[in-house]
């Protein structure tokens, strides 16, 4: 690997990101850049297949790197968190701000990388199913769809009979930043999920990684 990529891969773990207060976060780490990210979800307590929960309807993204991620973005110098999340979302998904605002109660976690002097903030917002789907349809008439994002993506939150495909399966992909971490602490902390569902779904998605490394 060149050590571009090396240095990449080696600042982005999720064990590099921990955990710190949201207040004062600005002024205690101004030399750090701020970014803040926002989980859009809703309930859905439809089943298909005559089996599968769908449990919930979950926002993320594909963005231009390549990675999933939640809407967001960096915020400006002097610009506060809450203004800035509010200005990158509308730019990403075209929510109206003055339709579905942000405030401090909306405030999940905050997390510091002090290798990539990067600090992450995390909020969620809860919908009804069908505000969801149609800020999801919105989504492709963004300033920043083709650009920044390239397609929004629901997240399974079921794991299939075989134990392997929906939430493991998914786990697999590469997330920006903390943002797996993100998803499941929010699927956790909302009821979306059990601990219990979590653990399993992260347990057999290591175990197909290291099928899949030692296949190749
Ligand atoms: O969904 C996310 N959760 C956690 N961290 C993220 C997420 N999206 C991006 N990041 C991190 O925040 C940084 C800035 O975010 P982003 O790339 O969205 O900003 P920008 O759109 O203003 O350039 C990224 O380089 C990445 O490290």
């Amino acid at each position: 690997m060149t050590s571009v990529v090396m240095n990449h891969f080696a600042t982005n773990f999720e064990s590099d990101y921990e955990p710190i207060d949201f207040k004062n976060s600005l002024e205690d780490f101004k030399e750090f850049q701020h970014a803040a990210h926002a989980m859009i979800f809703a309930r859905d307590t439809e089943r298909f297949w005559n089996a599968l929960e769908k449990k919930a309807q979950i926002l993320m993204h594909i963005r231009f790197d390549g990675y999933l991620g939640f809407p967001g973005g960096l915020i400006d110098k002097g610009e506060s968190v809450l203004v800035g999340l509010q200005r990158e979302i509308q730019e990403e998904i075209g929510l109206d701000p003055t339709c579905f605002p942000f405030a401090n109660s909306d405030h999940v976690s905050s997390h510091i990388n002090y290798k990539t002097k990067l600090a992450l903030h995390f909020f969620a917002k809860e919908v009804a199913l069908e505000e969801f789907k149609m800020l999801e349809s919105n989504m492709m008439t963004s300033k920043e769809f083709g650009v920044e994002v390239l397609g929004p993506t629901r997240v399974p939150l079921y794991t299939m009979e075989d134990g392997y495909r929906g939430l493991p399966v998914f786990l697999n992909n590469m997330f920006i930043g903390n943002s797996r971490h993100q998803l499941l602490n929010c699927a956790l902390k909302f009821n979306l999920l059990t601990k219990q569902e979590i653990d399993e779904a992260l347990e057999a998605s290591n175990r197909i990684n290291n099928v899949v490394n030692k296949s190749s």
